[in-house]
């Protein structure tokens, strides 16, 4: 049994709004998404762009169903853009965290990403870094990470993602070993591991001391074939349903849950499962991701 104590249920707002692609869920409303979130059971969201940008007001709104953010995406492009220009954004972005009270900042690098466009198959055309452009980004995290912990008690976690510099298991664990763990966590995705060929928890297991967040999705793998056979793009694959709640695709979580709890991981478990609201009612998978967490993890 994971402890009830140390990890908290979240859901990200994506299944409601999608903010990569805005026509998917238009209908939805701020409201109707945090109100469903509570109401499934979960304690803990990030932030999506209809949310409030005024923090008094989104706080009100939270308290009012007692959800808090716990984490939001950070896009970063360390190898692209000078240092203080990343810089920057990252504080501004630090500044609305710490004041909603949330503990982690979710980095991404996005120089040279190709998860947001339509036109690029997903499979096959990533970016690969040269051996300066290494030094750069995980310099940079260190950085950013230090910023991050010493003036605002936030950690750094990256987060690793298809079609983004760092996509594989490889060069998850070298940006992992050439970055301080002082400063430099993992956010954990197990959608992206199984998405780009790997064992979500033969990852989980080797990077599980660095580990501080978790986003919880499933894939559908006849969906991933598609994308691979068509050389269909990340959203094309999205708007398809490559991505789906915890227990509804192929991916066995219960070792997932098992490891962390051996490892007393403590901090959020987040579903993320962003597929197209019209065809995926958010609240029913909402419900059905809570379900299937309670009964494989007594939480
Ligand atoms: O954390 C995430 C944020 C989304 O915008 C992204 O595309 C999704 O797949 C993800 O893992
Ligand atoms: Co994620």
């Amino acid at each position: 049994m994971l402890d009830k104590n140390k990890v908290r249920l979240g859901i990200a707002p994506i299944a409601w709004t999608n903010d990569d692609l805005p026509e998917l869920g238009k209908e939805n409303t701020f409201e109707q998404c945090i109100s469903e979130m509570a109401l499934a059971g979960f304690v803990g969201t990030e932030v999506g762009n209809r949310y409030p940008k005024d923090t008094e007001i989104l706080k009100k709104s939270l308290n009012l169903r007692k959800i808090e953010i716990c984490n939001q995406w950070f896009s970063a492009f360390l190898l692209t853009k000078p240092f203080q220009e990343v810089e920057r954004d990252f504080r501004m972005q630090l500044a609305f965290l710490k004041e909603m009270g949330a503990k982690i900042i979710g980095v991404s690098e996005q120089s040279y990403s190709v998860q947001g466009k339509l036109d690029t198959p997903i499979f096959g055309h990533k970016y690969e870094m040269n051996d300066s452009q290494w030094k750069t980004l995980c310099d940079g995290l260190n950085r950013l990470g230090k910023i991050a912990k010493e003036e605002y008690r936030i950690s750094l976690t990256f987060h690793h993602h298809m079609g983004t510099v760092v996509q594989n298991p490889d060069e998850v664990d070298d940006m992992l070993a050439n970055t301080d763990p002082a400063y430099v966590g993992l956010l954990y995705d197990t959608g992206h591991f199984a998405y780009c060929g790997a064992d979500p928890l033969g990852e989980l297991t080797k990077h599980i001391d660095r580990v501080k967040h978790v986003h919880l999705k499933d894939i559908r793998p006849e969906i991933v074939e598609k994308v691979r056979c068509e050389n269909l793009s990340f959203l094309d694959g999205v708007r398809m349903g490559t991505f789906t709640i915890p227990g509804d695709g192929c991916i066995d979580f219960v070792p997932i849950f098992q490891t962390l709890e051996n490892y007393g991981y403590e901090g959020y478990m987040l579903v993320e499962a962003e597929q197209d609201p019209a065809v995926a009612n958010p609240l029913e998978y909402a419900i059905r991701a809570r379900e299937y967490i309670a009964q494989k993890t007594g939480l």
